[in-house]
């Protein structure tokens, strides 16, 4: 069923029309055009926000999160099985609960090497002293807590990103952070911009080219907007400044689920389409304003997006890729390359915290 584009003047009428929908068809979700003039998101399950547009997400009265599943209303605890964490050995709260920021990345290595960085930024007491990875118990990923900050890695592709950013998420809830922001700190492959530039994503864009992100759900596929807060995108982006010696884009990001053939490479395994083809194919990206392709932008914006918390992306490019597919950048570069995200997102938060 398709529903027709929203403003903030039917809303009402969305919203009732969706509760005569969701009681007819006794399902959780309903499948809308969500934003009917923009066909990108034509049959995107409705989340929240494209019920309520223009509206801010419900929070509880202290800002904290509330999760929209009442099935864990029921659970007398709760298992964060890949953070080593649940919900009756800790004190989630006293643990997390001055946590503002939450920046996921790849590697533990870089997340570790963030810690450090923004607490050296942050000036806090905790700079200098051994960092304790907090999630060293289910031995997935490598977490760690500097102040406000929480610097937690997430592995390689939308799998093994969502499982850790869904167990985040339930972290923030259950310890009652504030207003939380996360920031996915990348790397990444340009398009048709110089290798060592900095992207703020705009919008995730799929392997097939839609502005969603699709999941099967029992059976069946759930498509998300890939959307993410603009005013944040602006924001960090207006902190990338002249005397950087790198530059700053805005664009949109392509998630792919693969590294060689999904990210049109010619350097694969395998490969049975021509140089023309992928050319062609990035070229496209290019004018639908692609700037960047990694392989977790459209779970991380739809997911961010569904659980109504403000999310960017800040990626490195380590090559453009209408020059080439190998990654040629010496270690010690993409090493200085890395902390190009780090520097953006450093400032925010510095910035951030500074106005307190
Ligand atoms: O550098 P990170 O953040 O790991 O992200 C990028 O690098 C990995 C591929 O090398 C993918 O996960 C891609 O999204
Ligand atoms: O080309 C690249 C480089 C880094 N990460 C990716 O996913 N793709």
């Amino acid at each position: 069923m398709q529903l027709k584009d929203v403003d903030n003047d039917d809303c009402l009428y969305q919203l009732l029309l969706y509760l005569v929908i969701k009681m007819g068809c006794n399902c959780d979700y309903v499948t809308t055009g969500v934003a009917g003039l923009d066909p990108h998101y034509d049959n995107c399950i409705s989340t929240w926000s494209e019920l309520h547009p223009g509206k801010e997400y419900p929070k509880n009265a202290d800002g904290s999160i509330r999760l929209l599943n009442e099935h864990l209303q029921g659970l007398e605890v709760d298992i964060l099985y890949h953070l080593g964490l649940d919900t009756q050995s800790y004190d989630l709260p006293a643990m997390f609960g001055d946590v503002k920021f939450v920046c996921i990345g790849g590697t533990k290595y870089r997340m570790r090497e963030f810690a450090e960085y923004i607490a050296k930024e942050l000036d806090l007491p905790c700079k200098g002293s051994k960092l304790v990875n907090l999630t060293k118990h289910s031995q997935r990923y490598a977490m760690y807590k500097v102040g406000p900050v929480l610097s937690v890695s997430h592995g390689i592709g939308i799998p093994s990103m969502t499982t850790l950013l869904q167990e985040v998420m339930k972290l923030i809830s259950y310890a009652k952070m504030k207003d939380p922001i996360i920031f996915r700190i990348g790397t990444s492959g340009g398009v048709s911009i110089p290798a060592g530039s900095v992207v703020v994503s705009s919008f995730g864009l799929s392997g097939m080219l839609e502005k969603t992100y699709s999941i099967p759900v029992l059976g069946k596929m759930r498509s998300i907007p890939a959307k993410l807060d603009s005013r944040l995108c602006q924001e960090v982006h207006s902190l990338a400044s002249d005397k950087d010696d790198f530059r700053t884009y805005i664009g949109g990001t392509m998630a792919a689920d693969d590294f060689y053939r999904g990210q049109a490479r010619l350097d694969g395994p395998f490969c049975d389409y021509t140089e023309a083809d992928k050319m062609e194919f990035l070229n496209t990206l290019c004018n639908l304003g692609v700037r960047n392709i990694e392989m977790e932008a459209t779970a991380f914006s739809a997911f961010t997006r569904e659980a109504g918390i403000r999310a960017s992306i800040v990626c490195v490019t380590f090559l453009d890729r209408l020059l080439g597919d190998q990654v040629t950048p010496s270690k010690a570069t993409m090493m200085d390359w890395q902390k190009r995200p780090m520097i953006v997102v450093g400032r925010y938060i510095k910035e951030y915290i500074n106005k307190q």
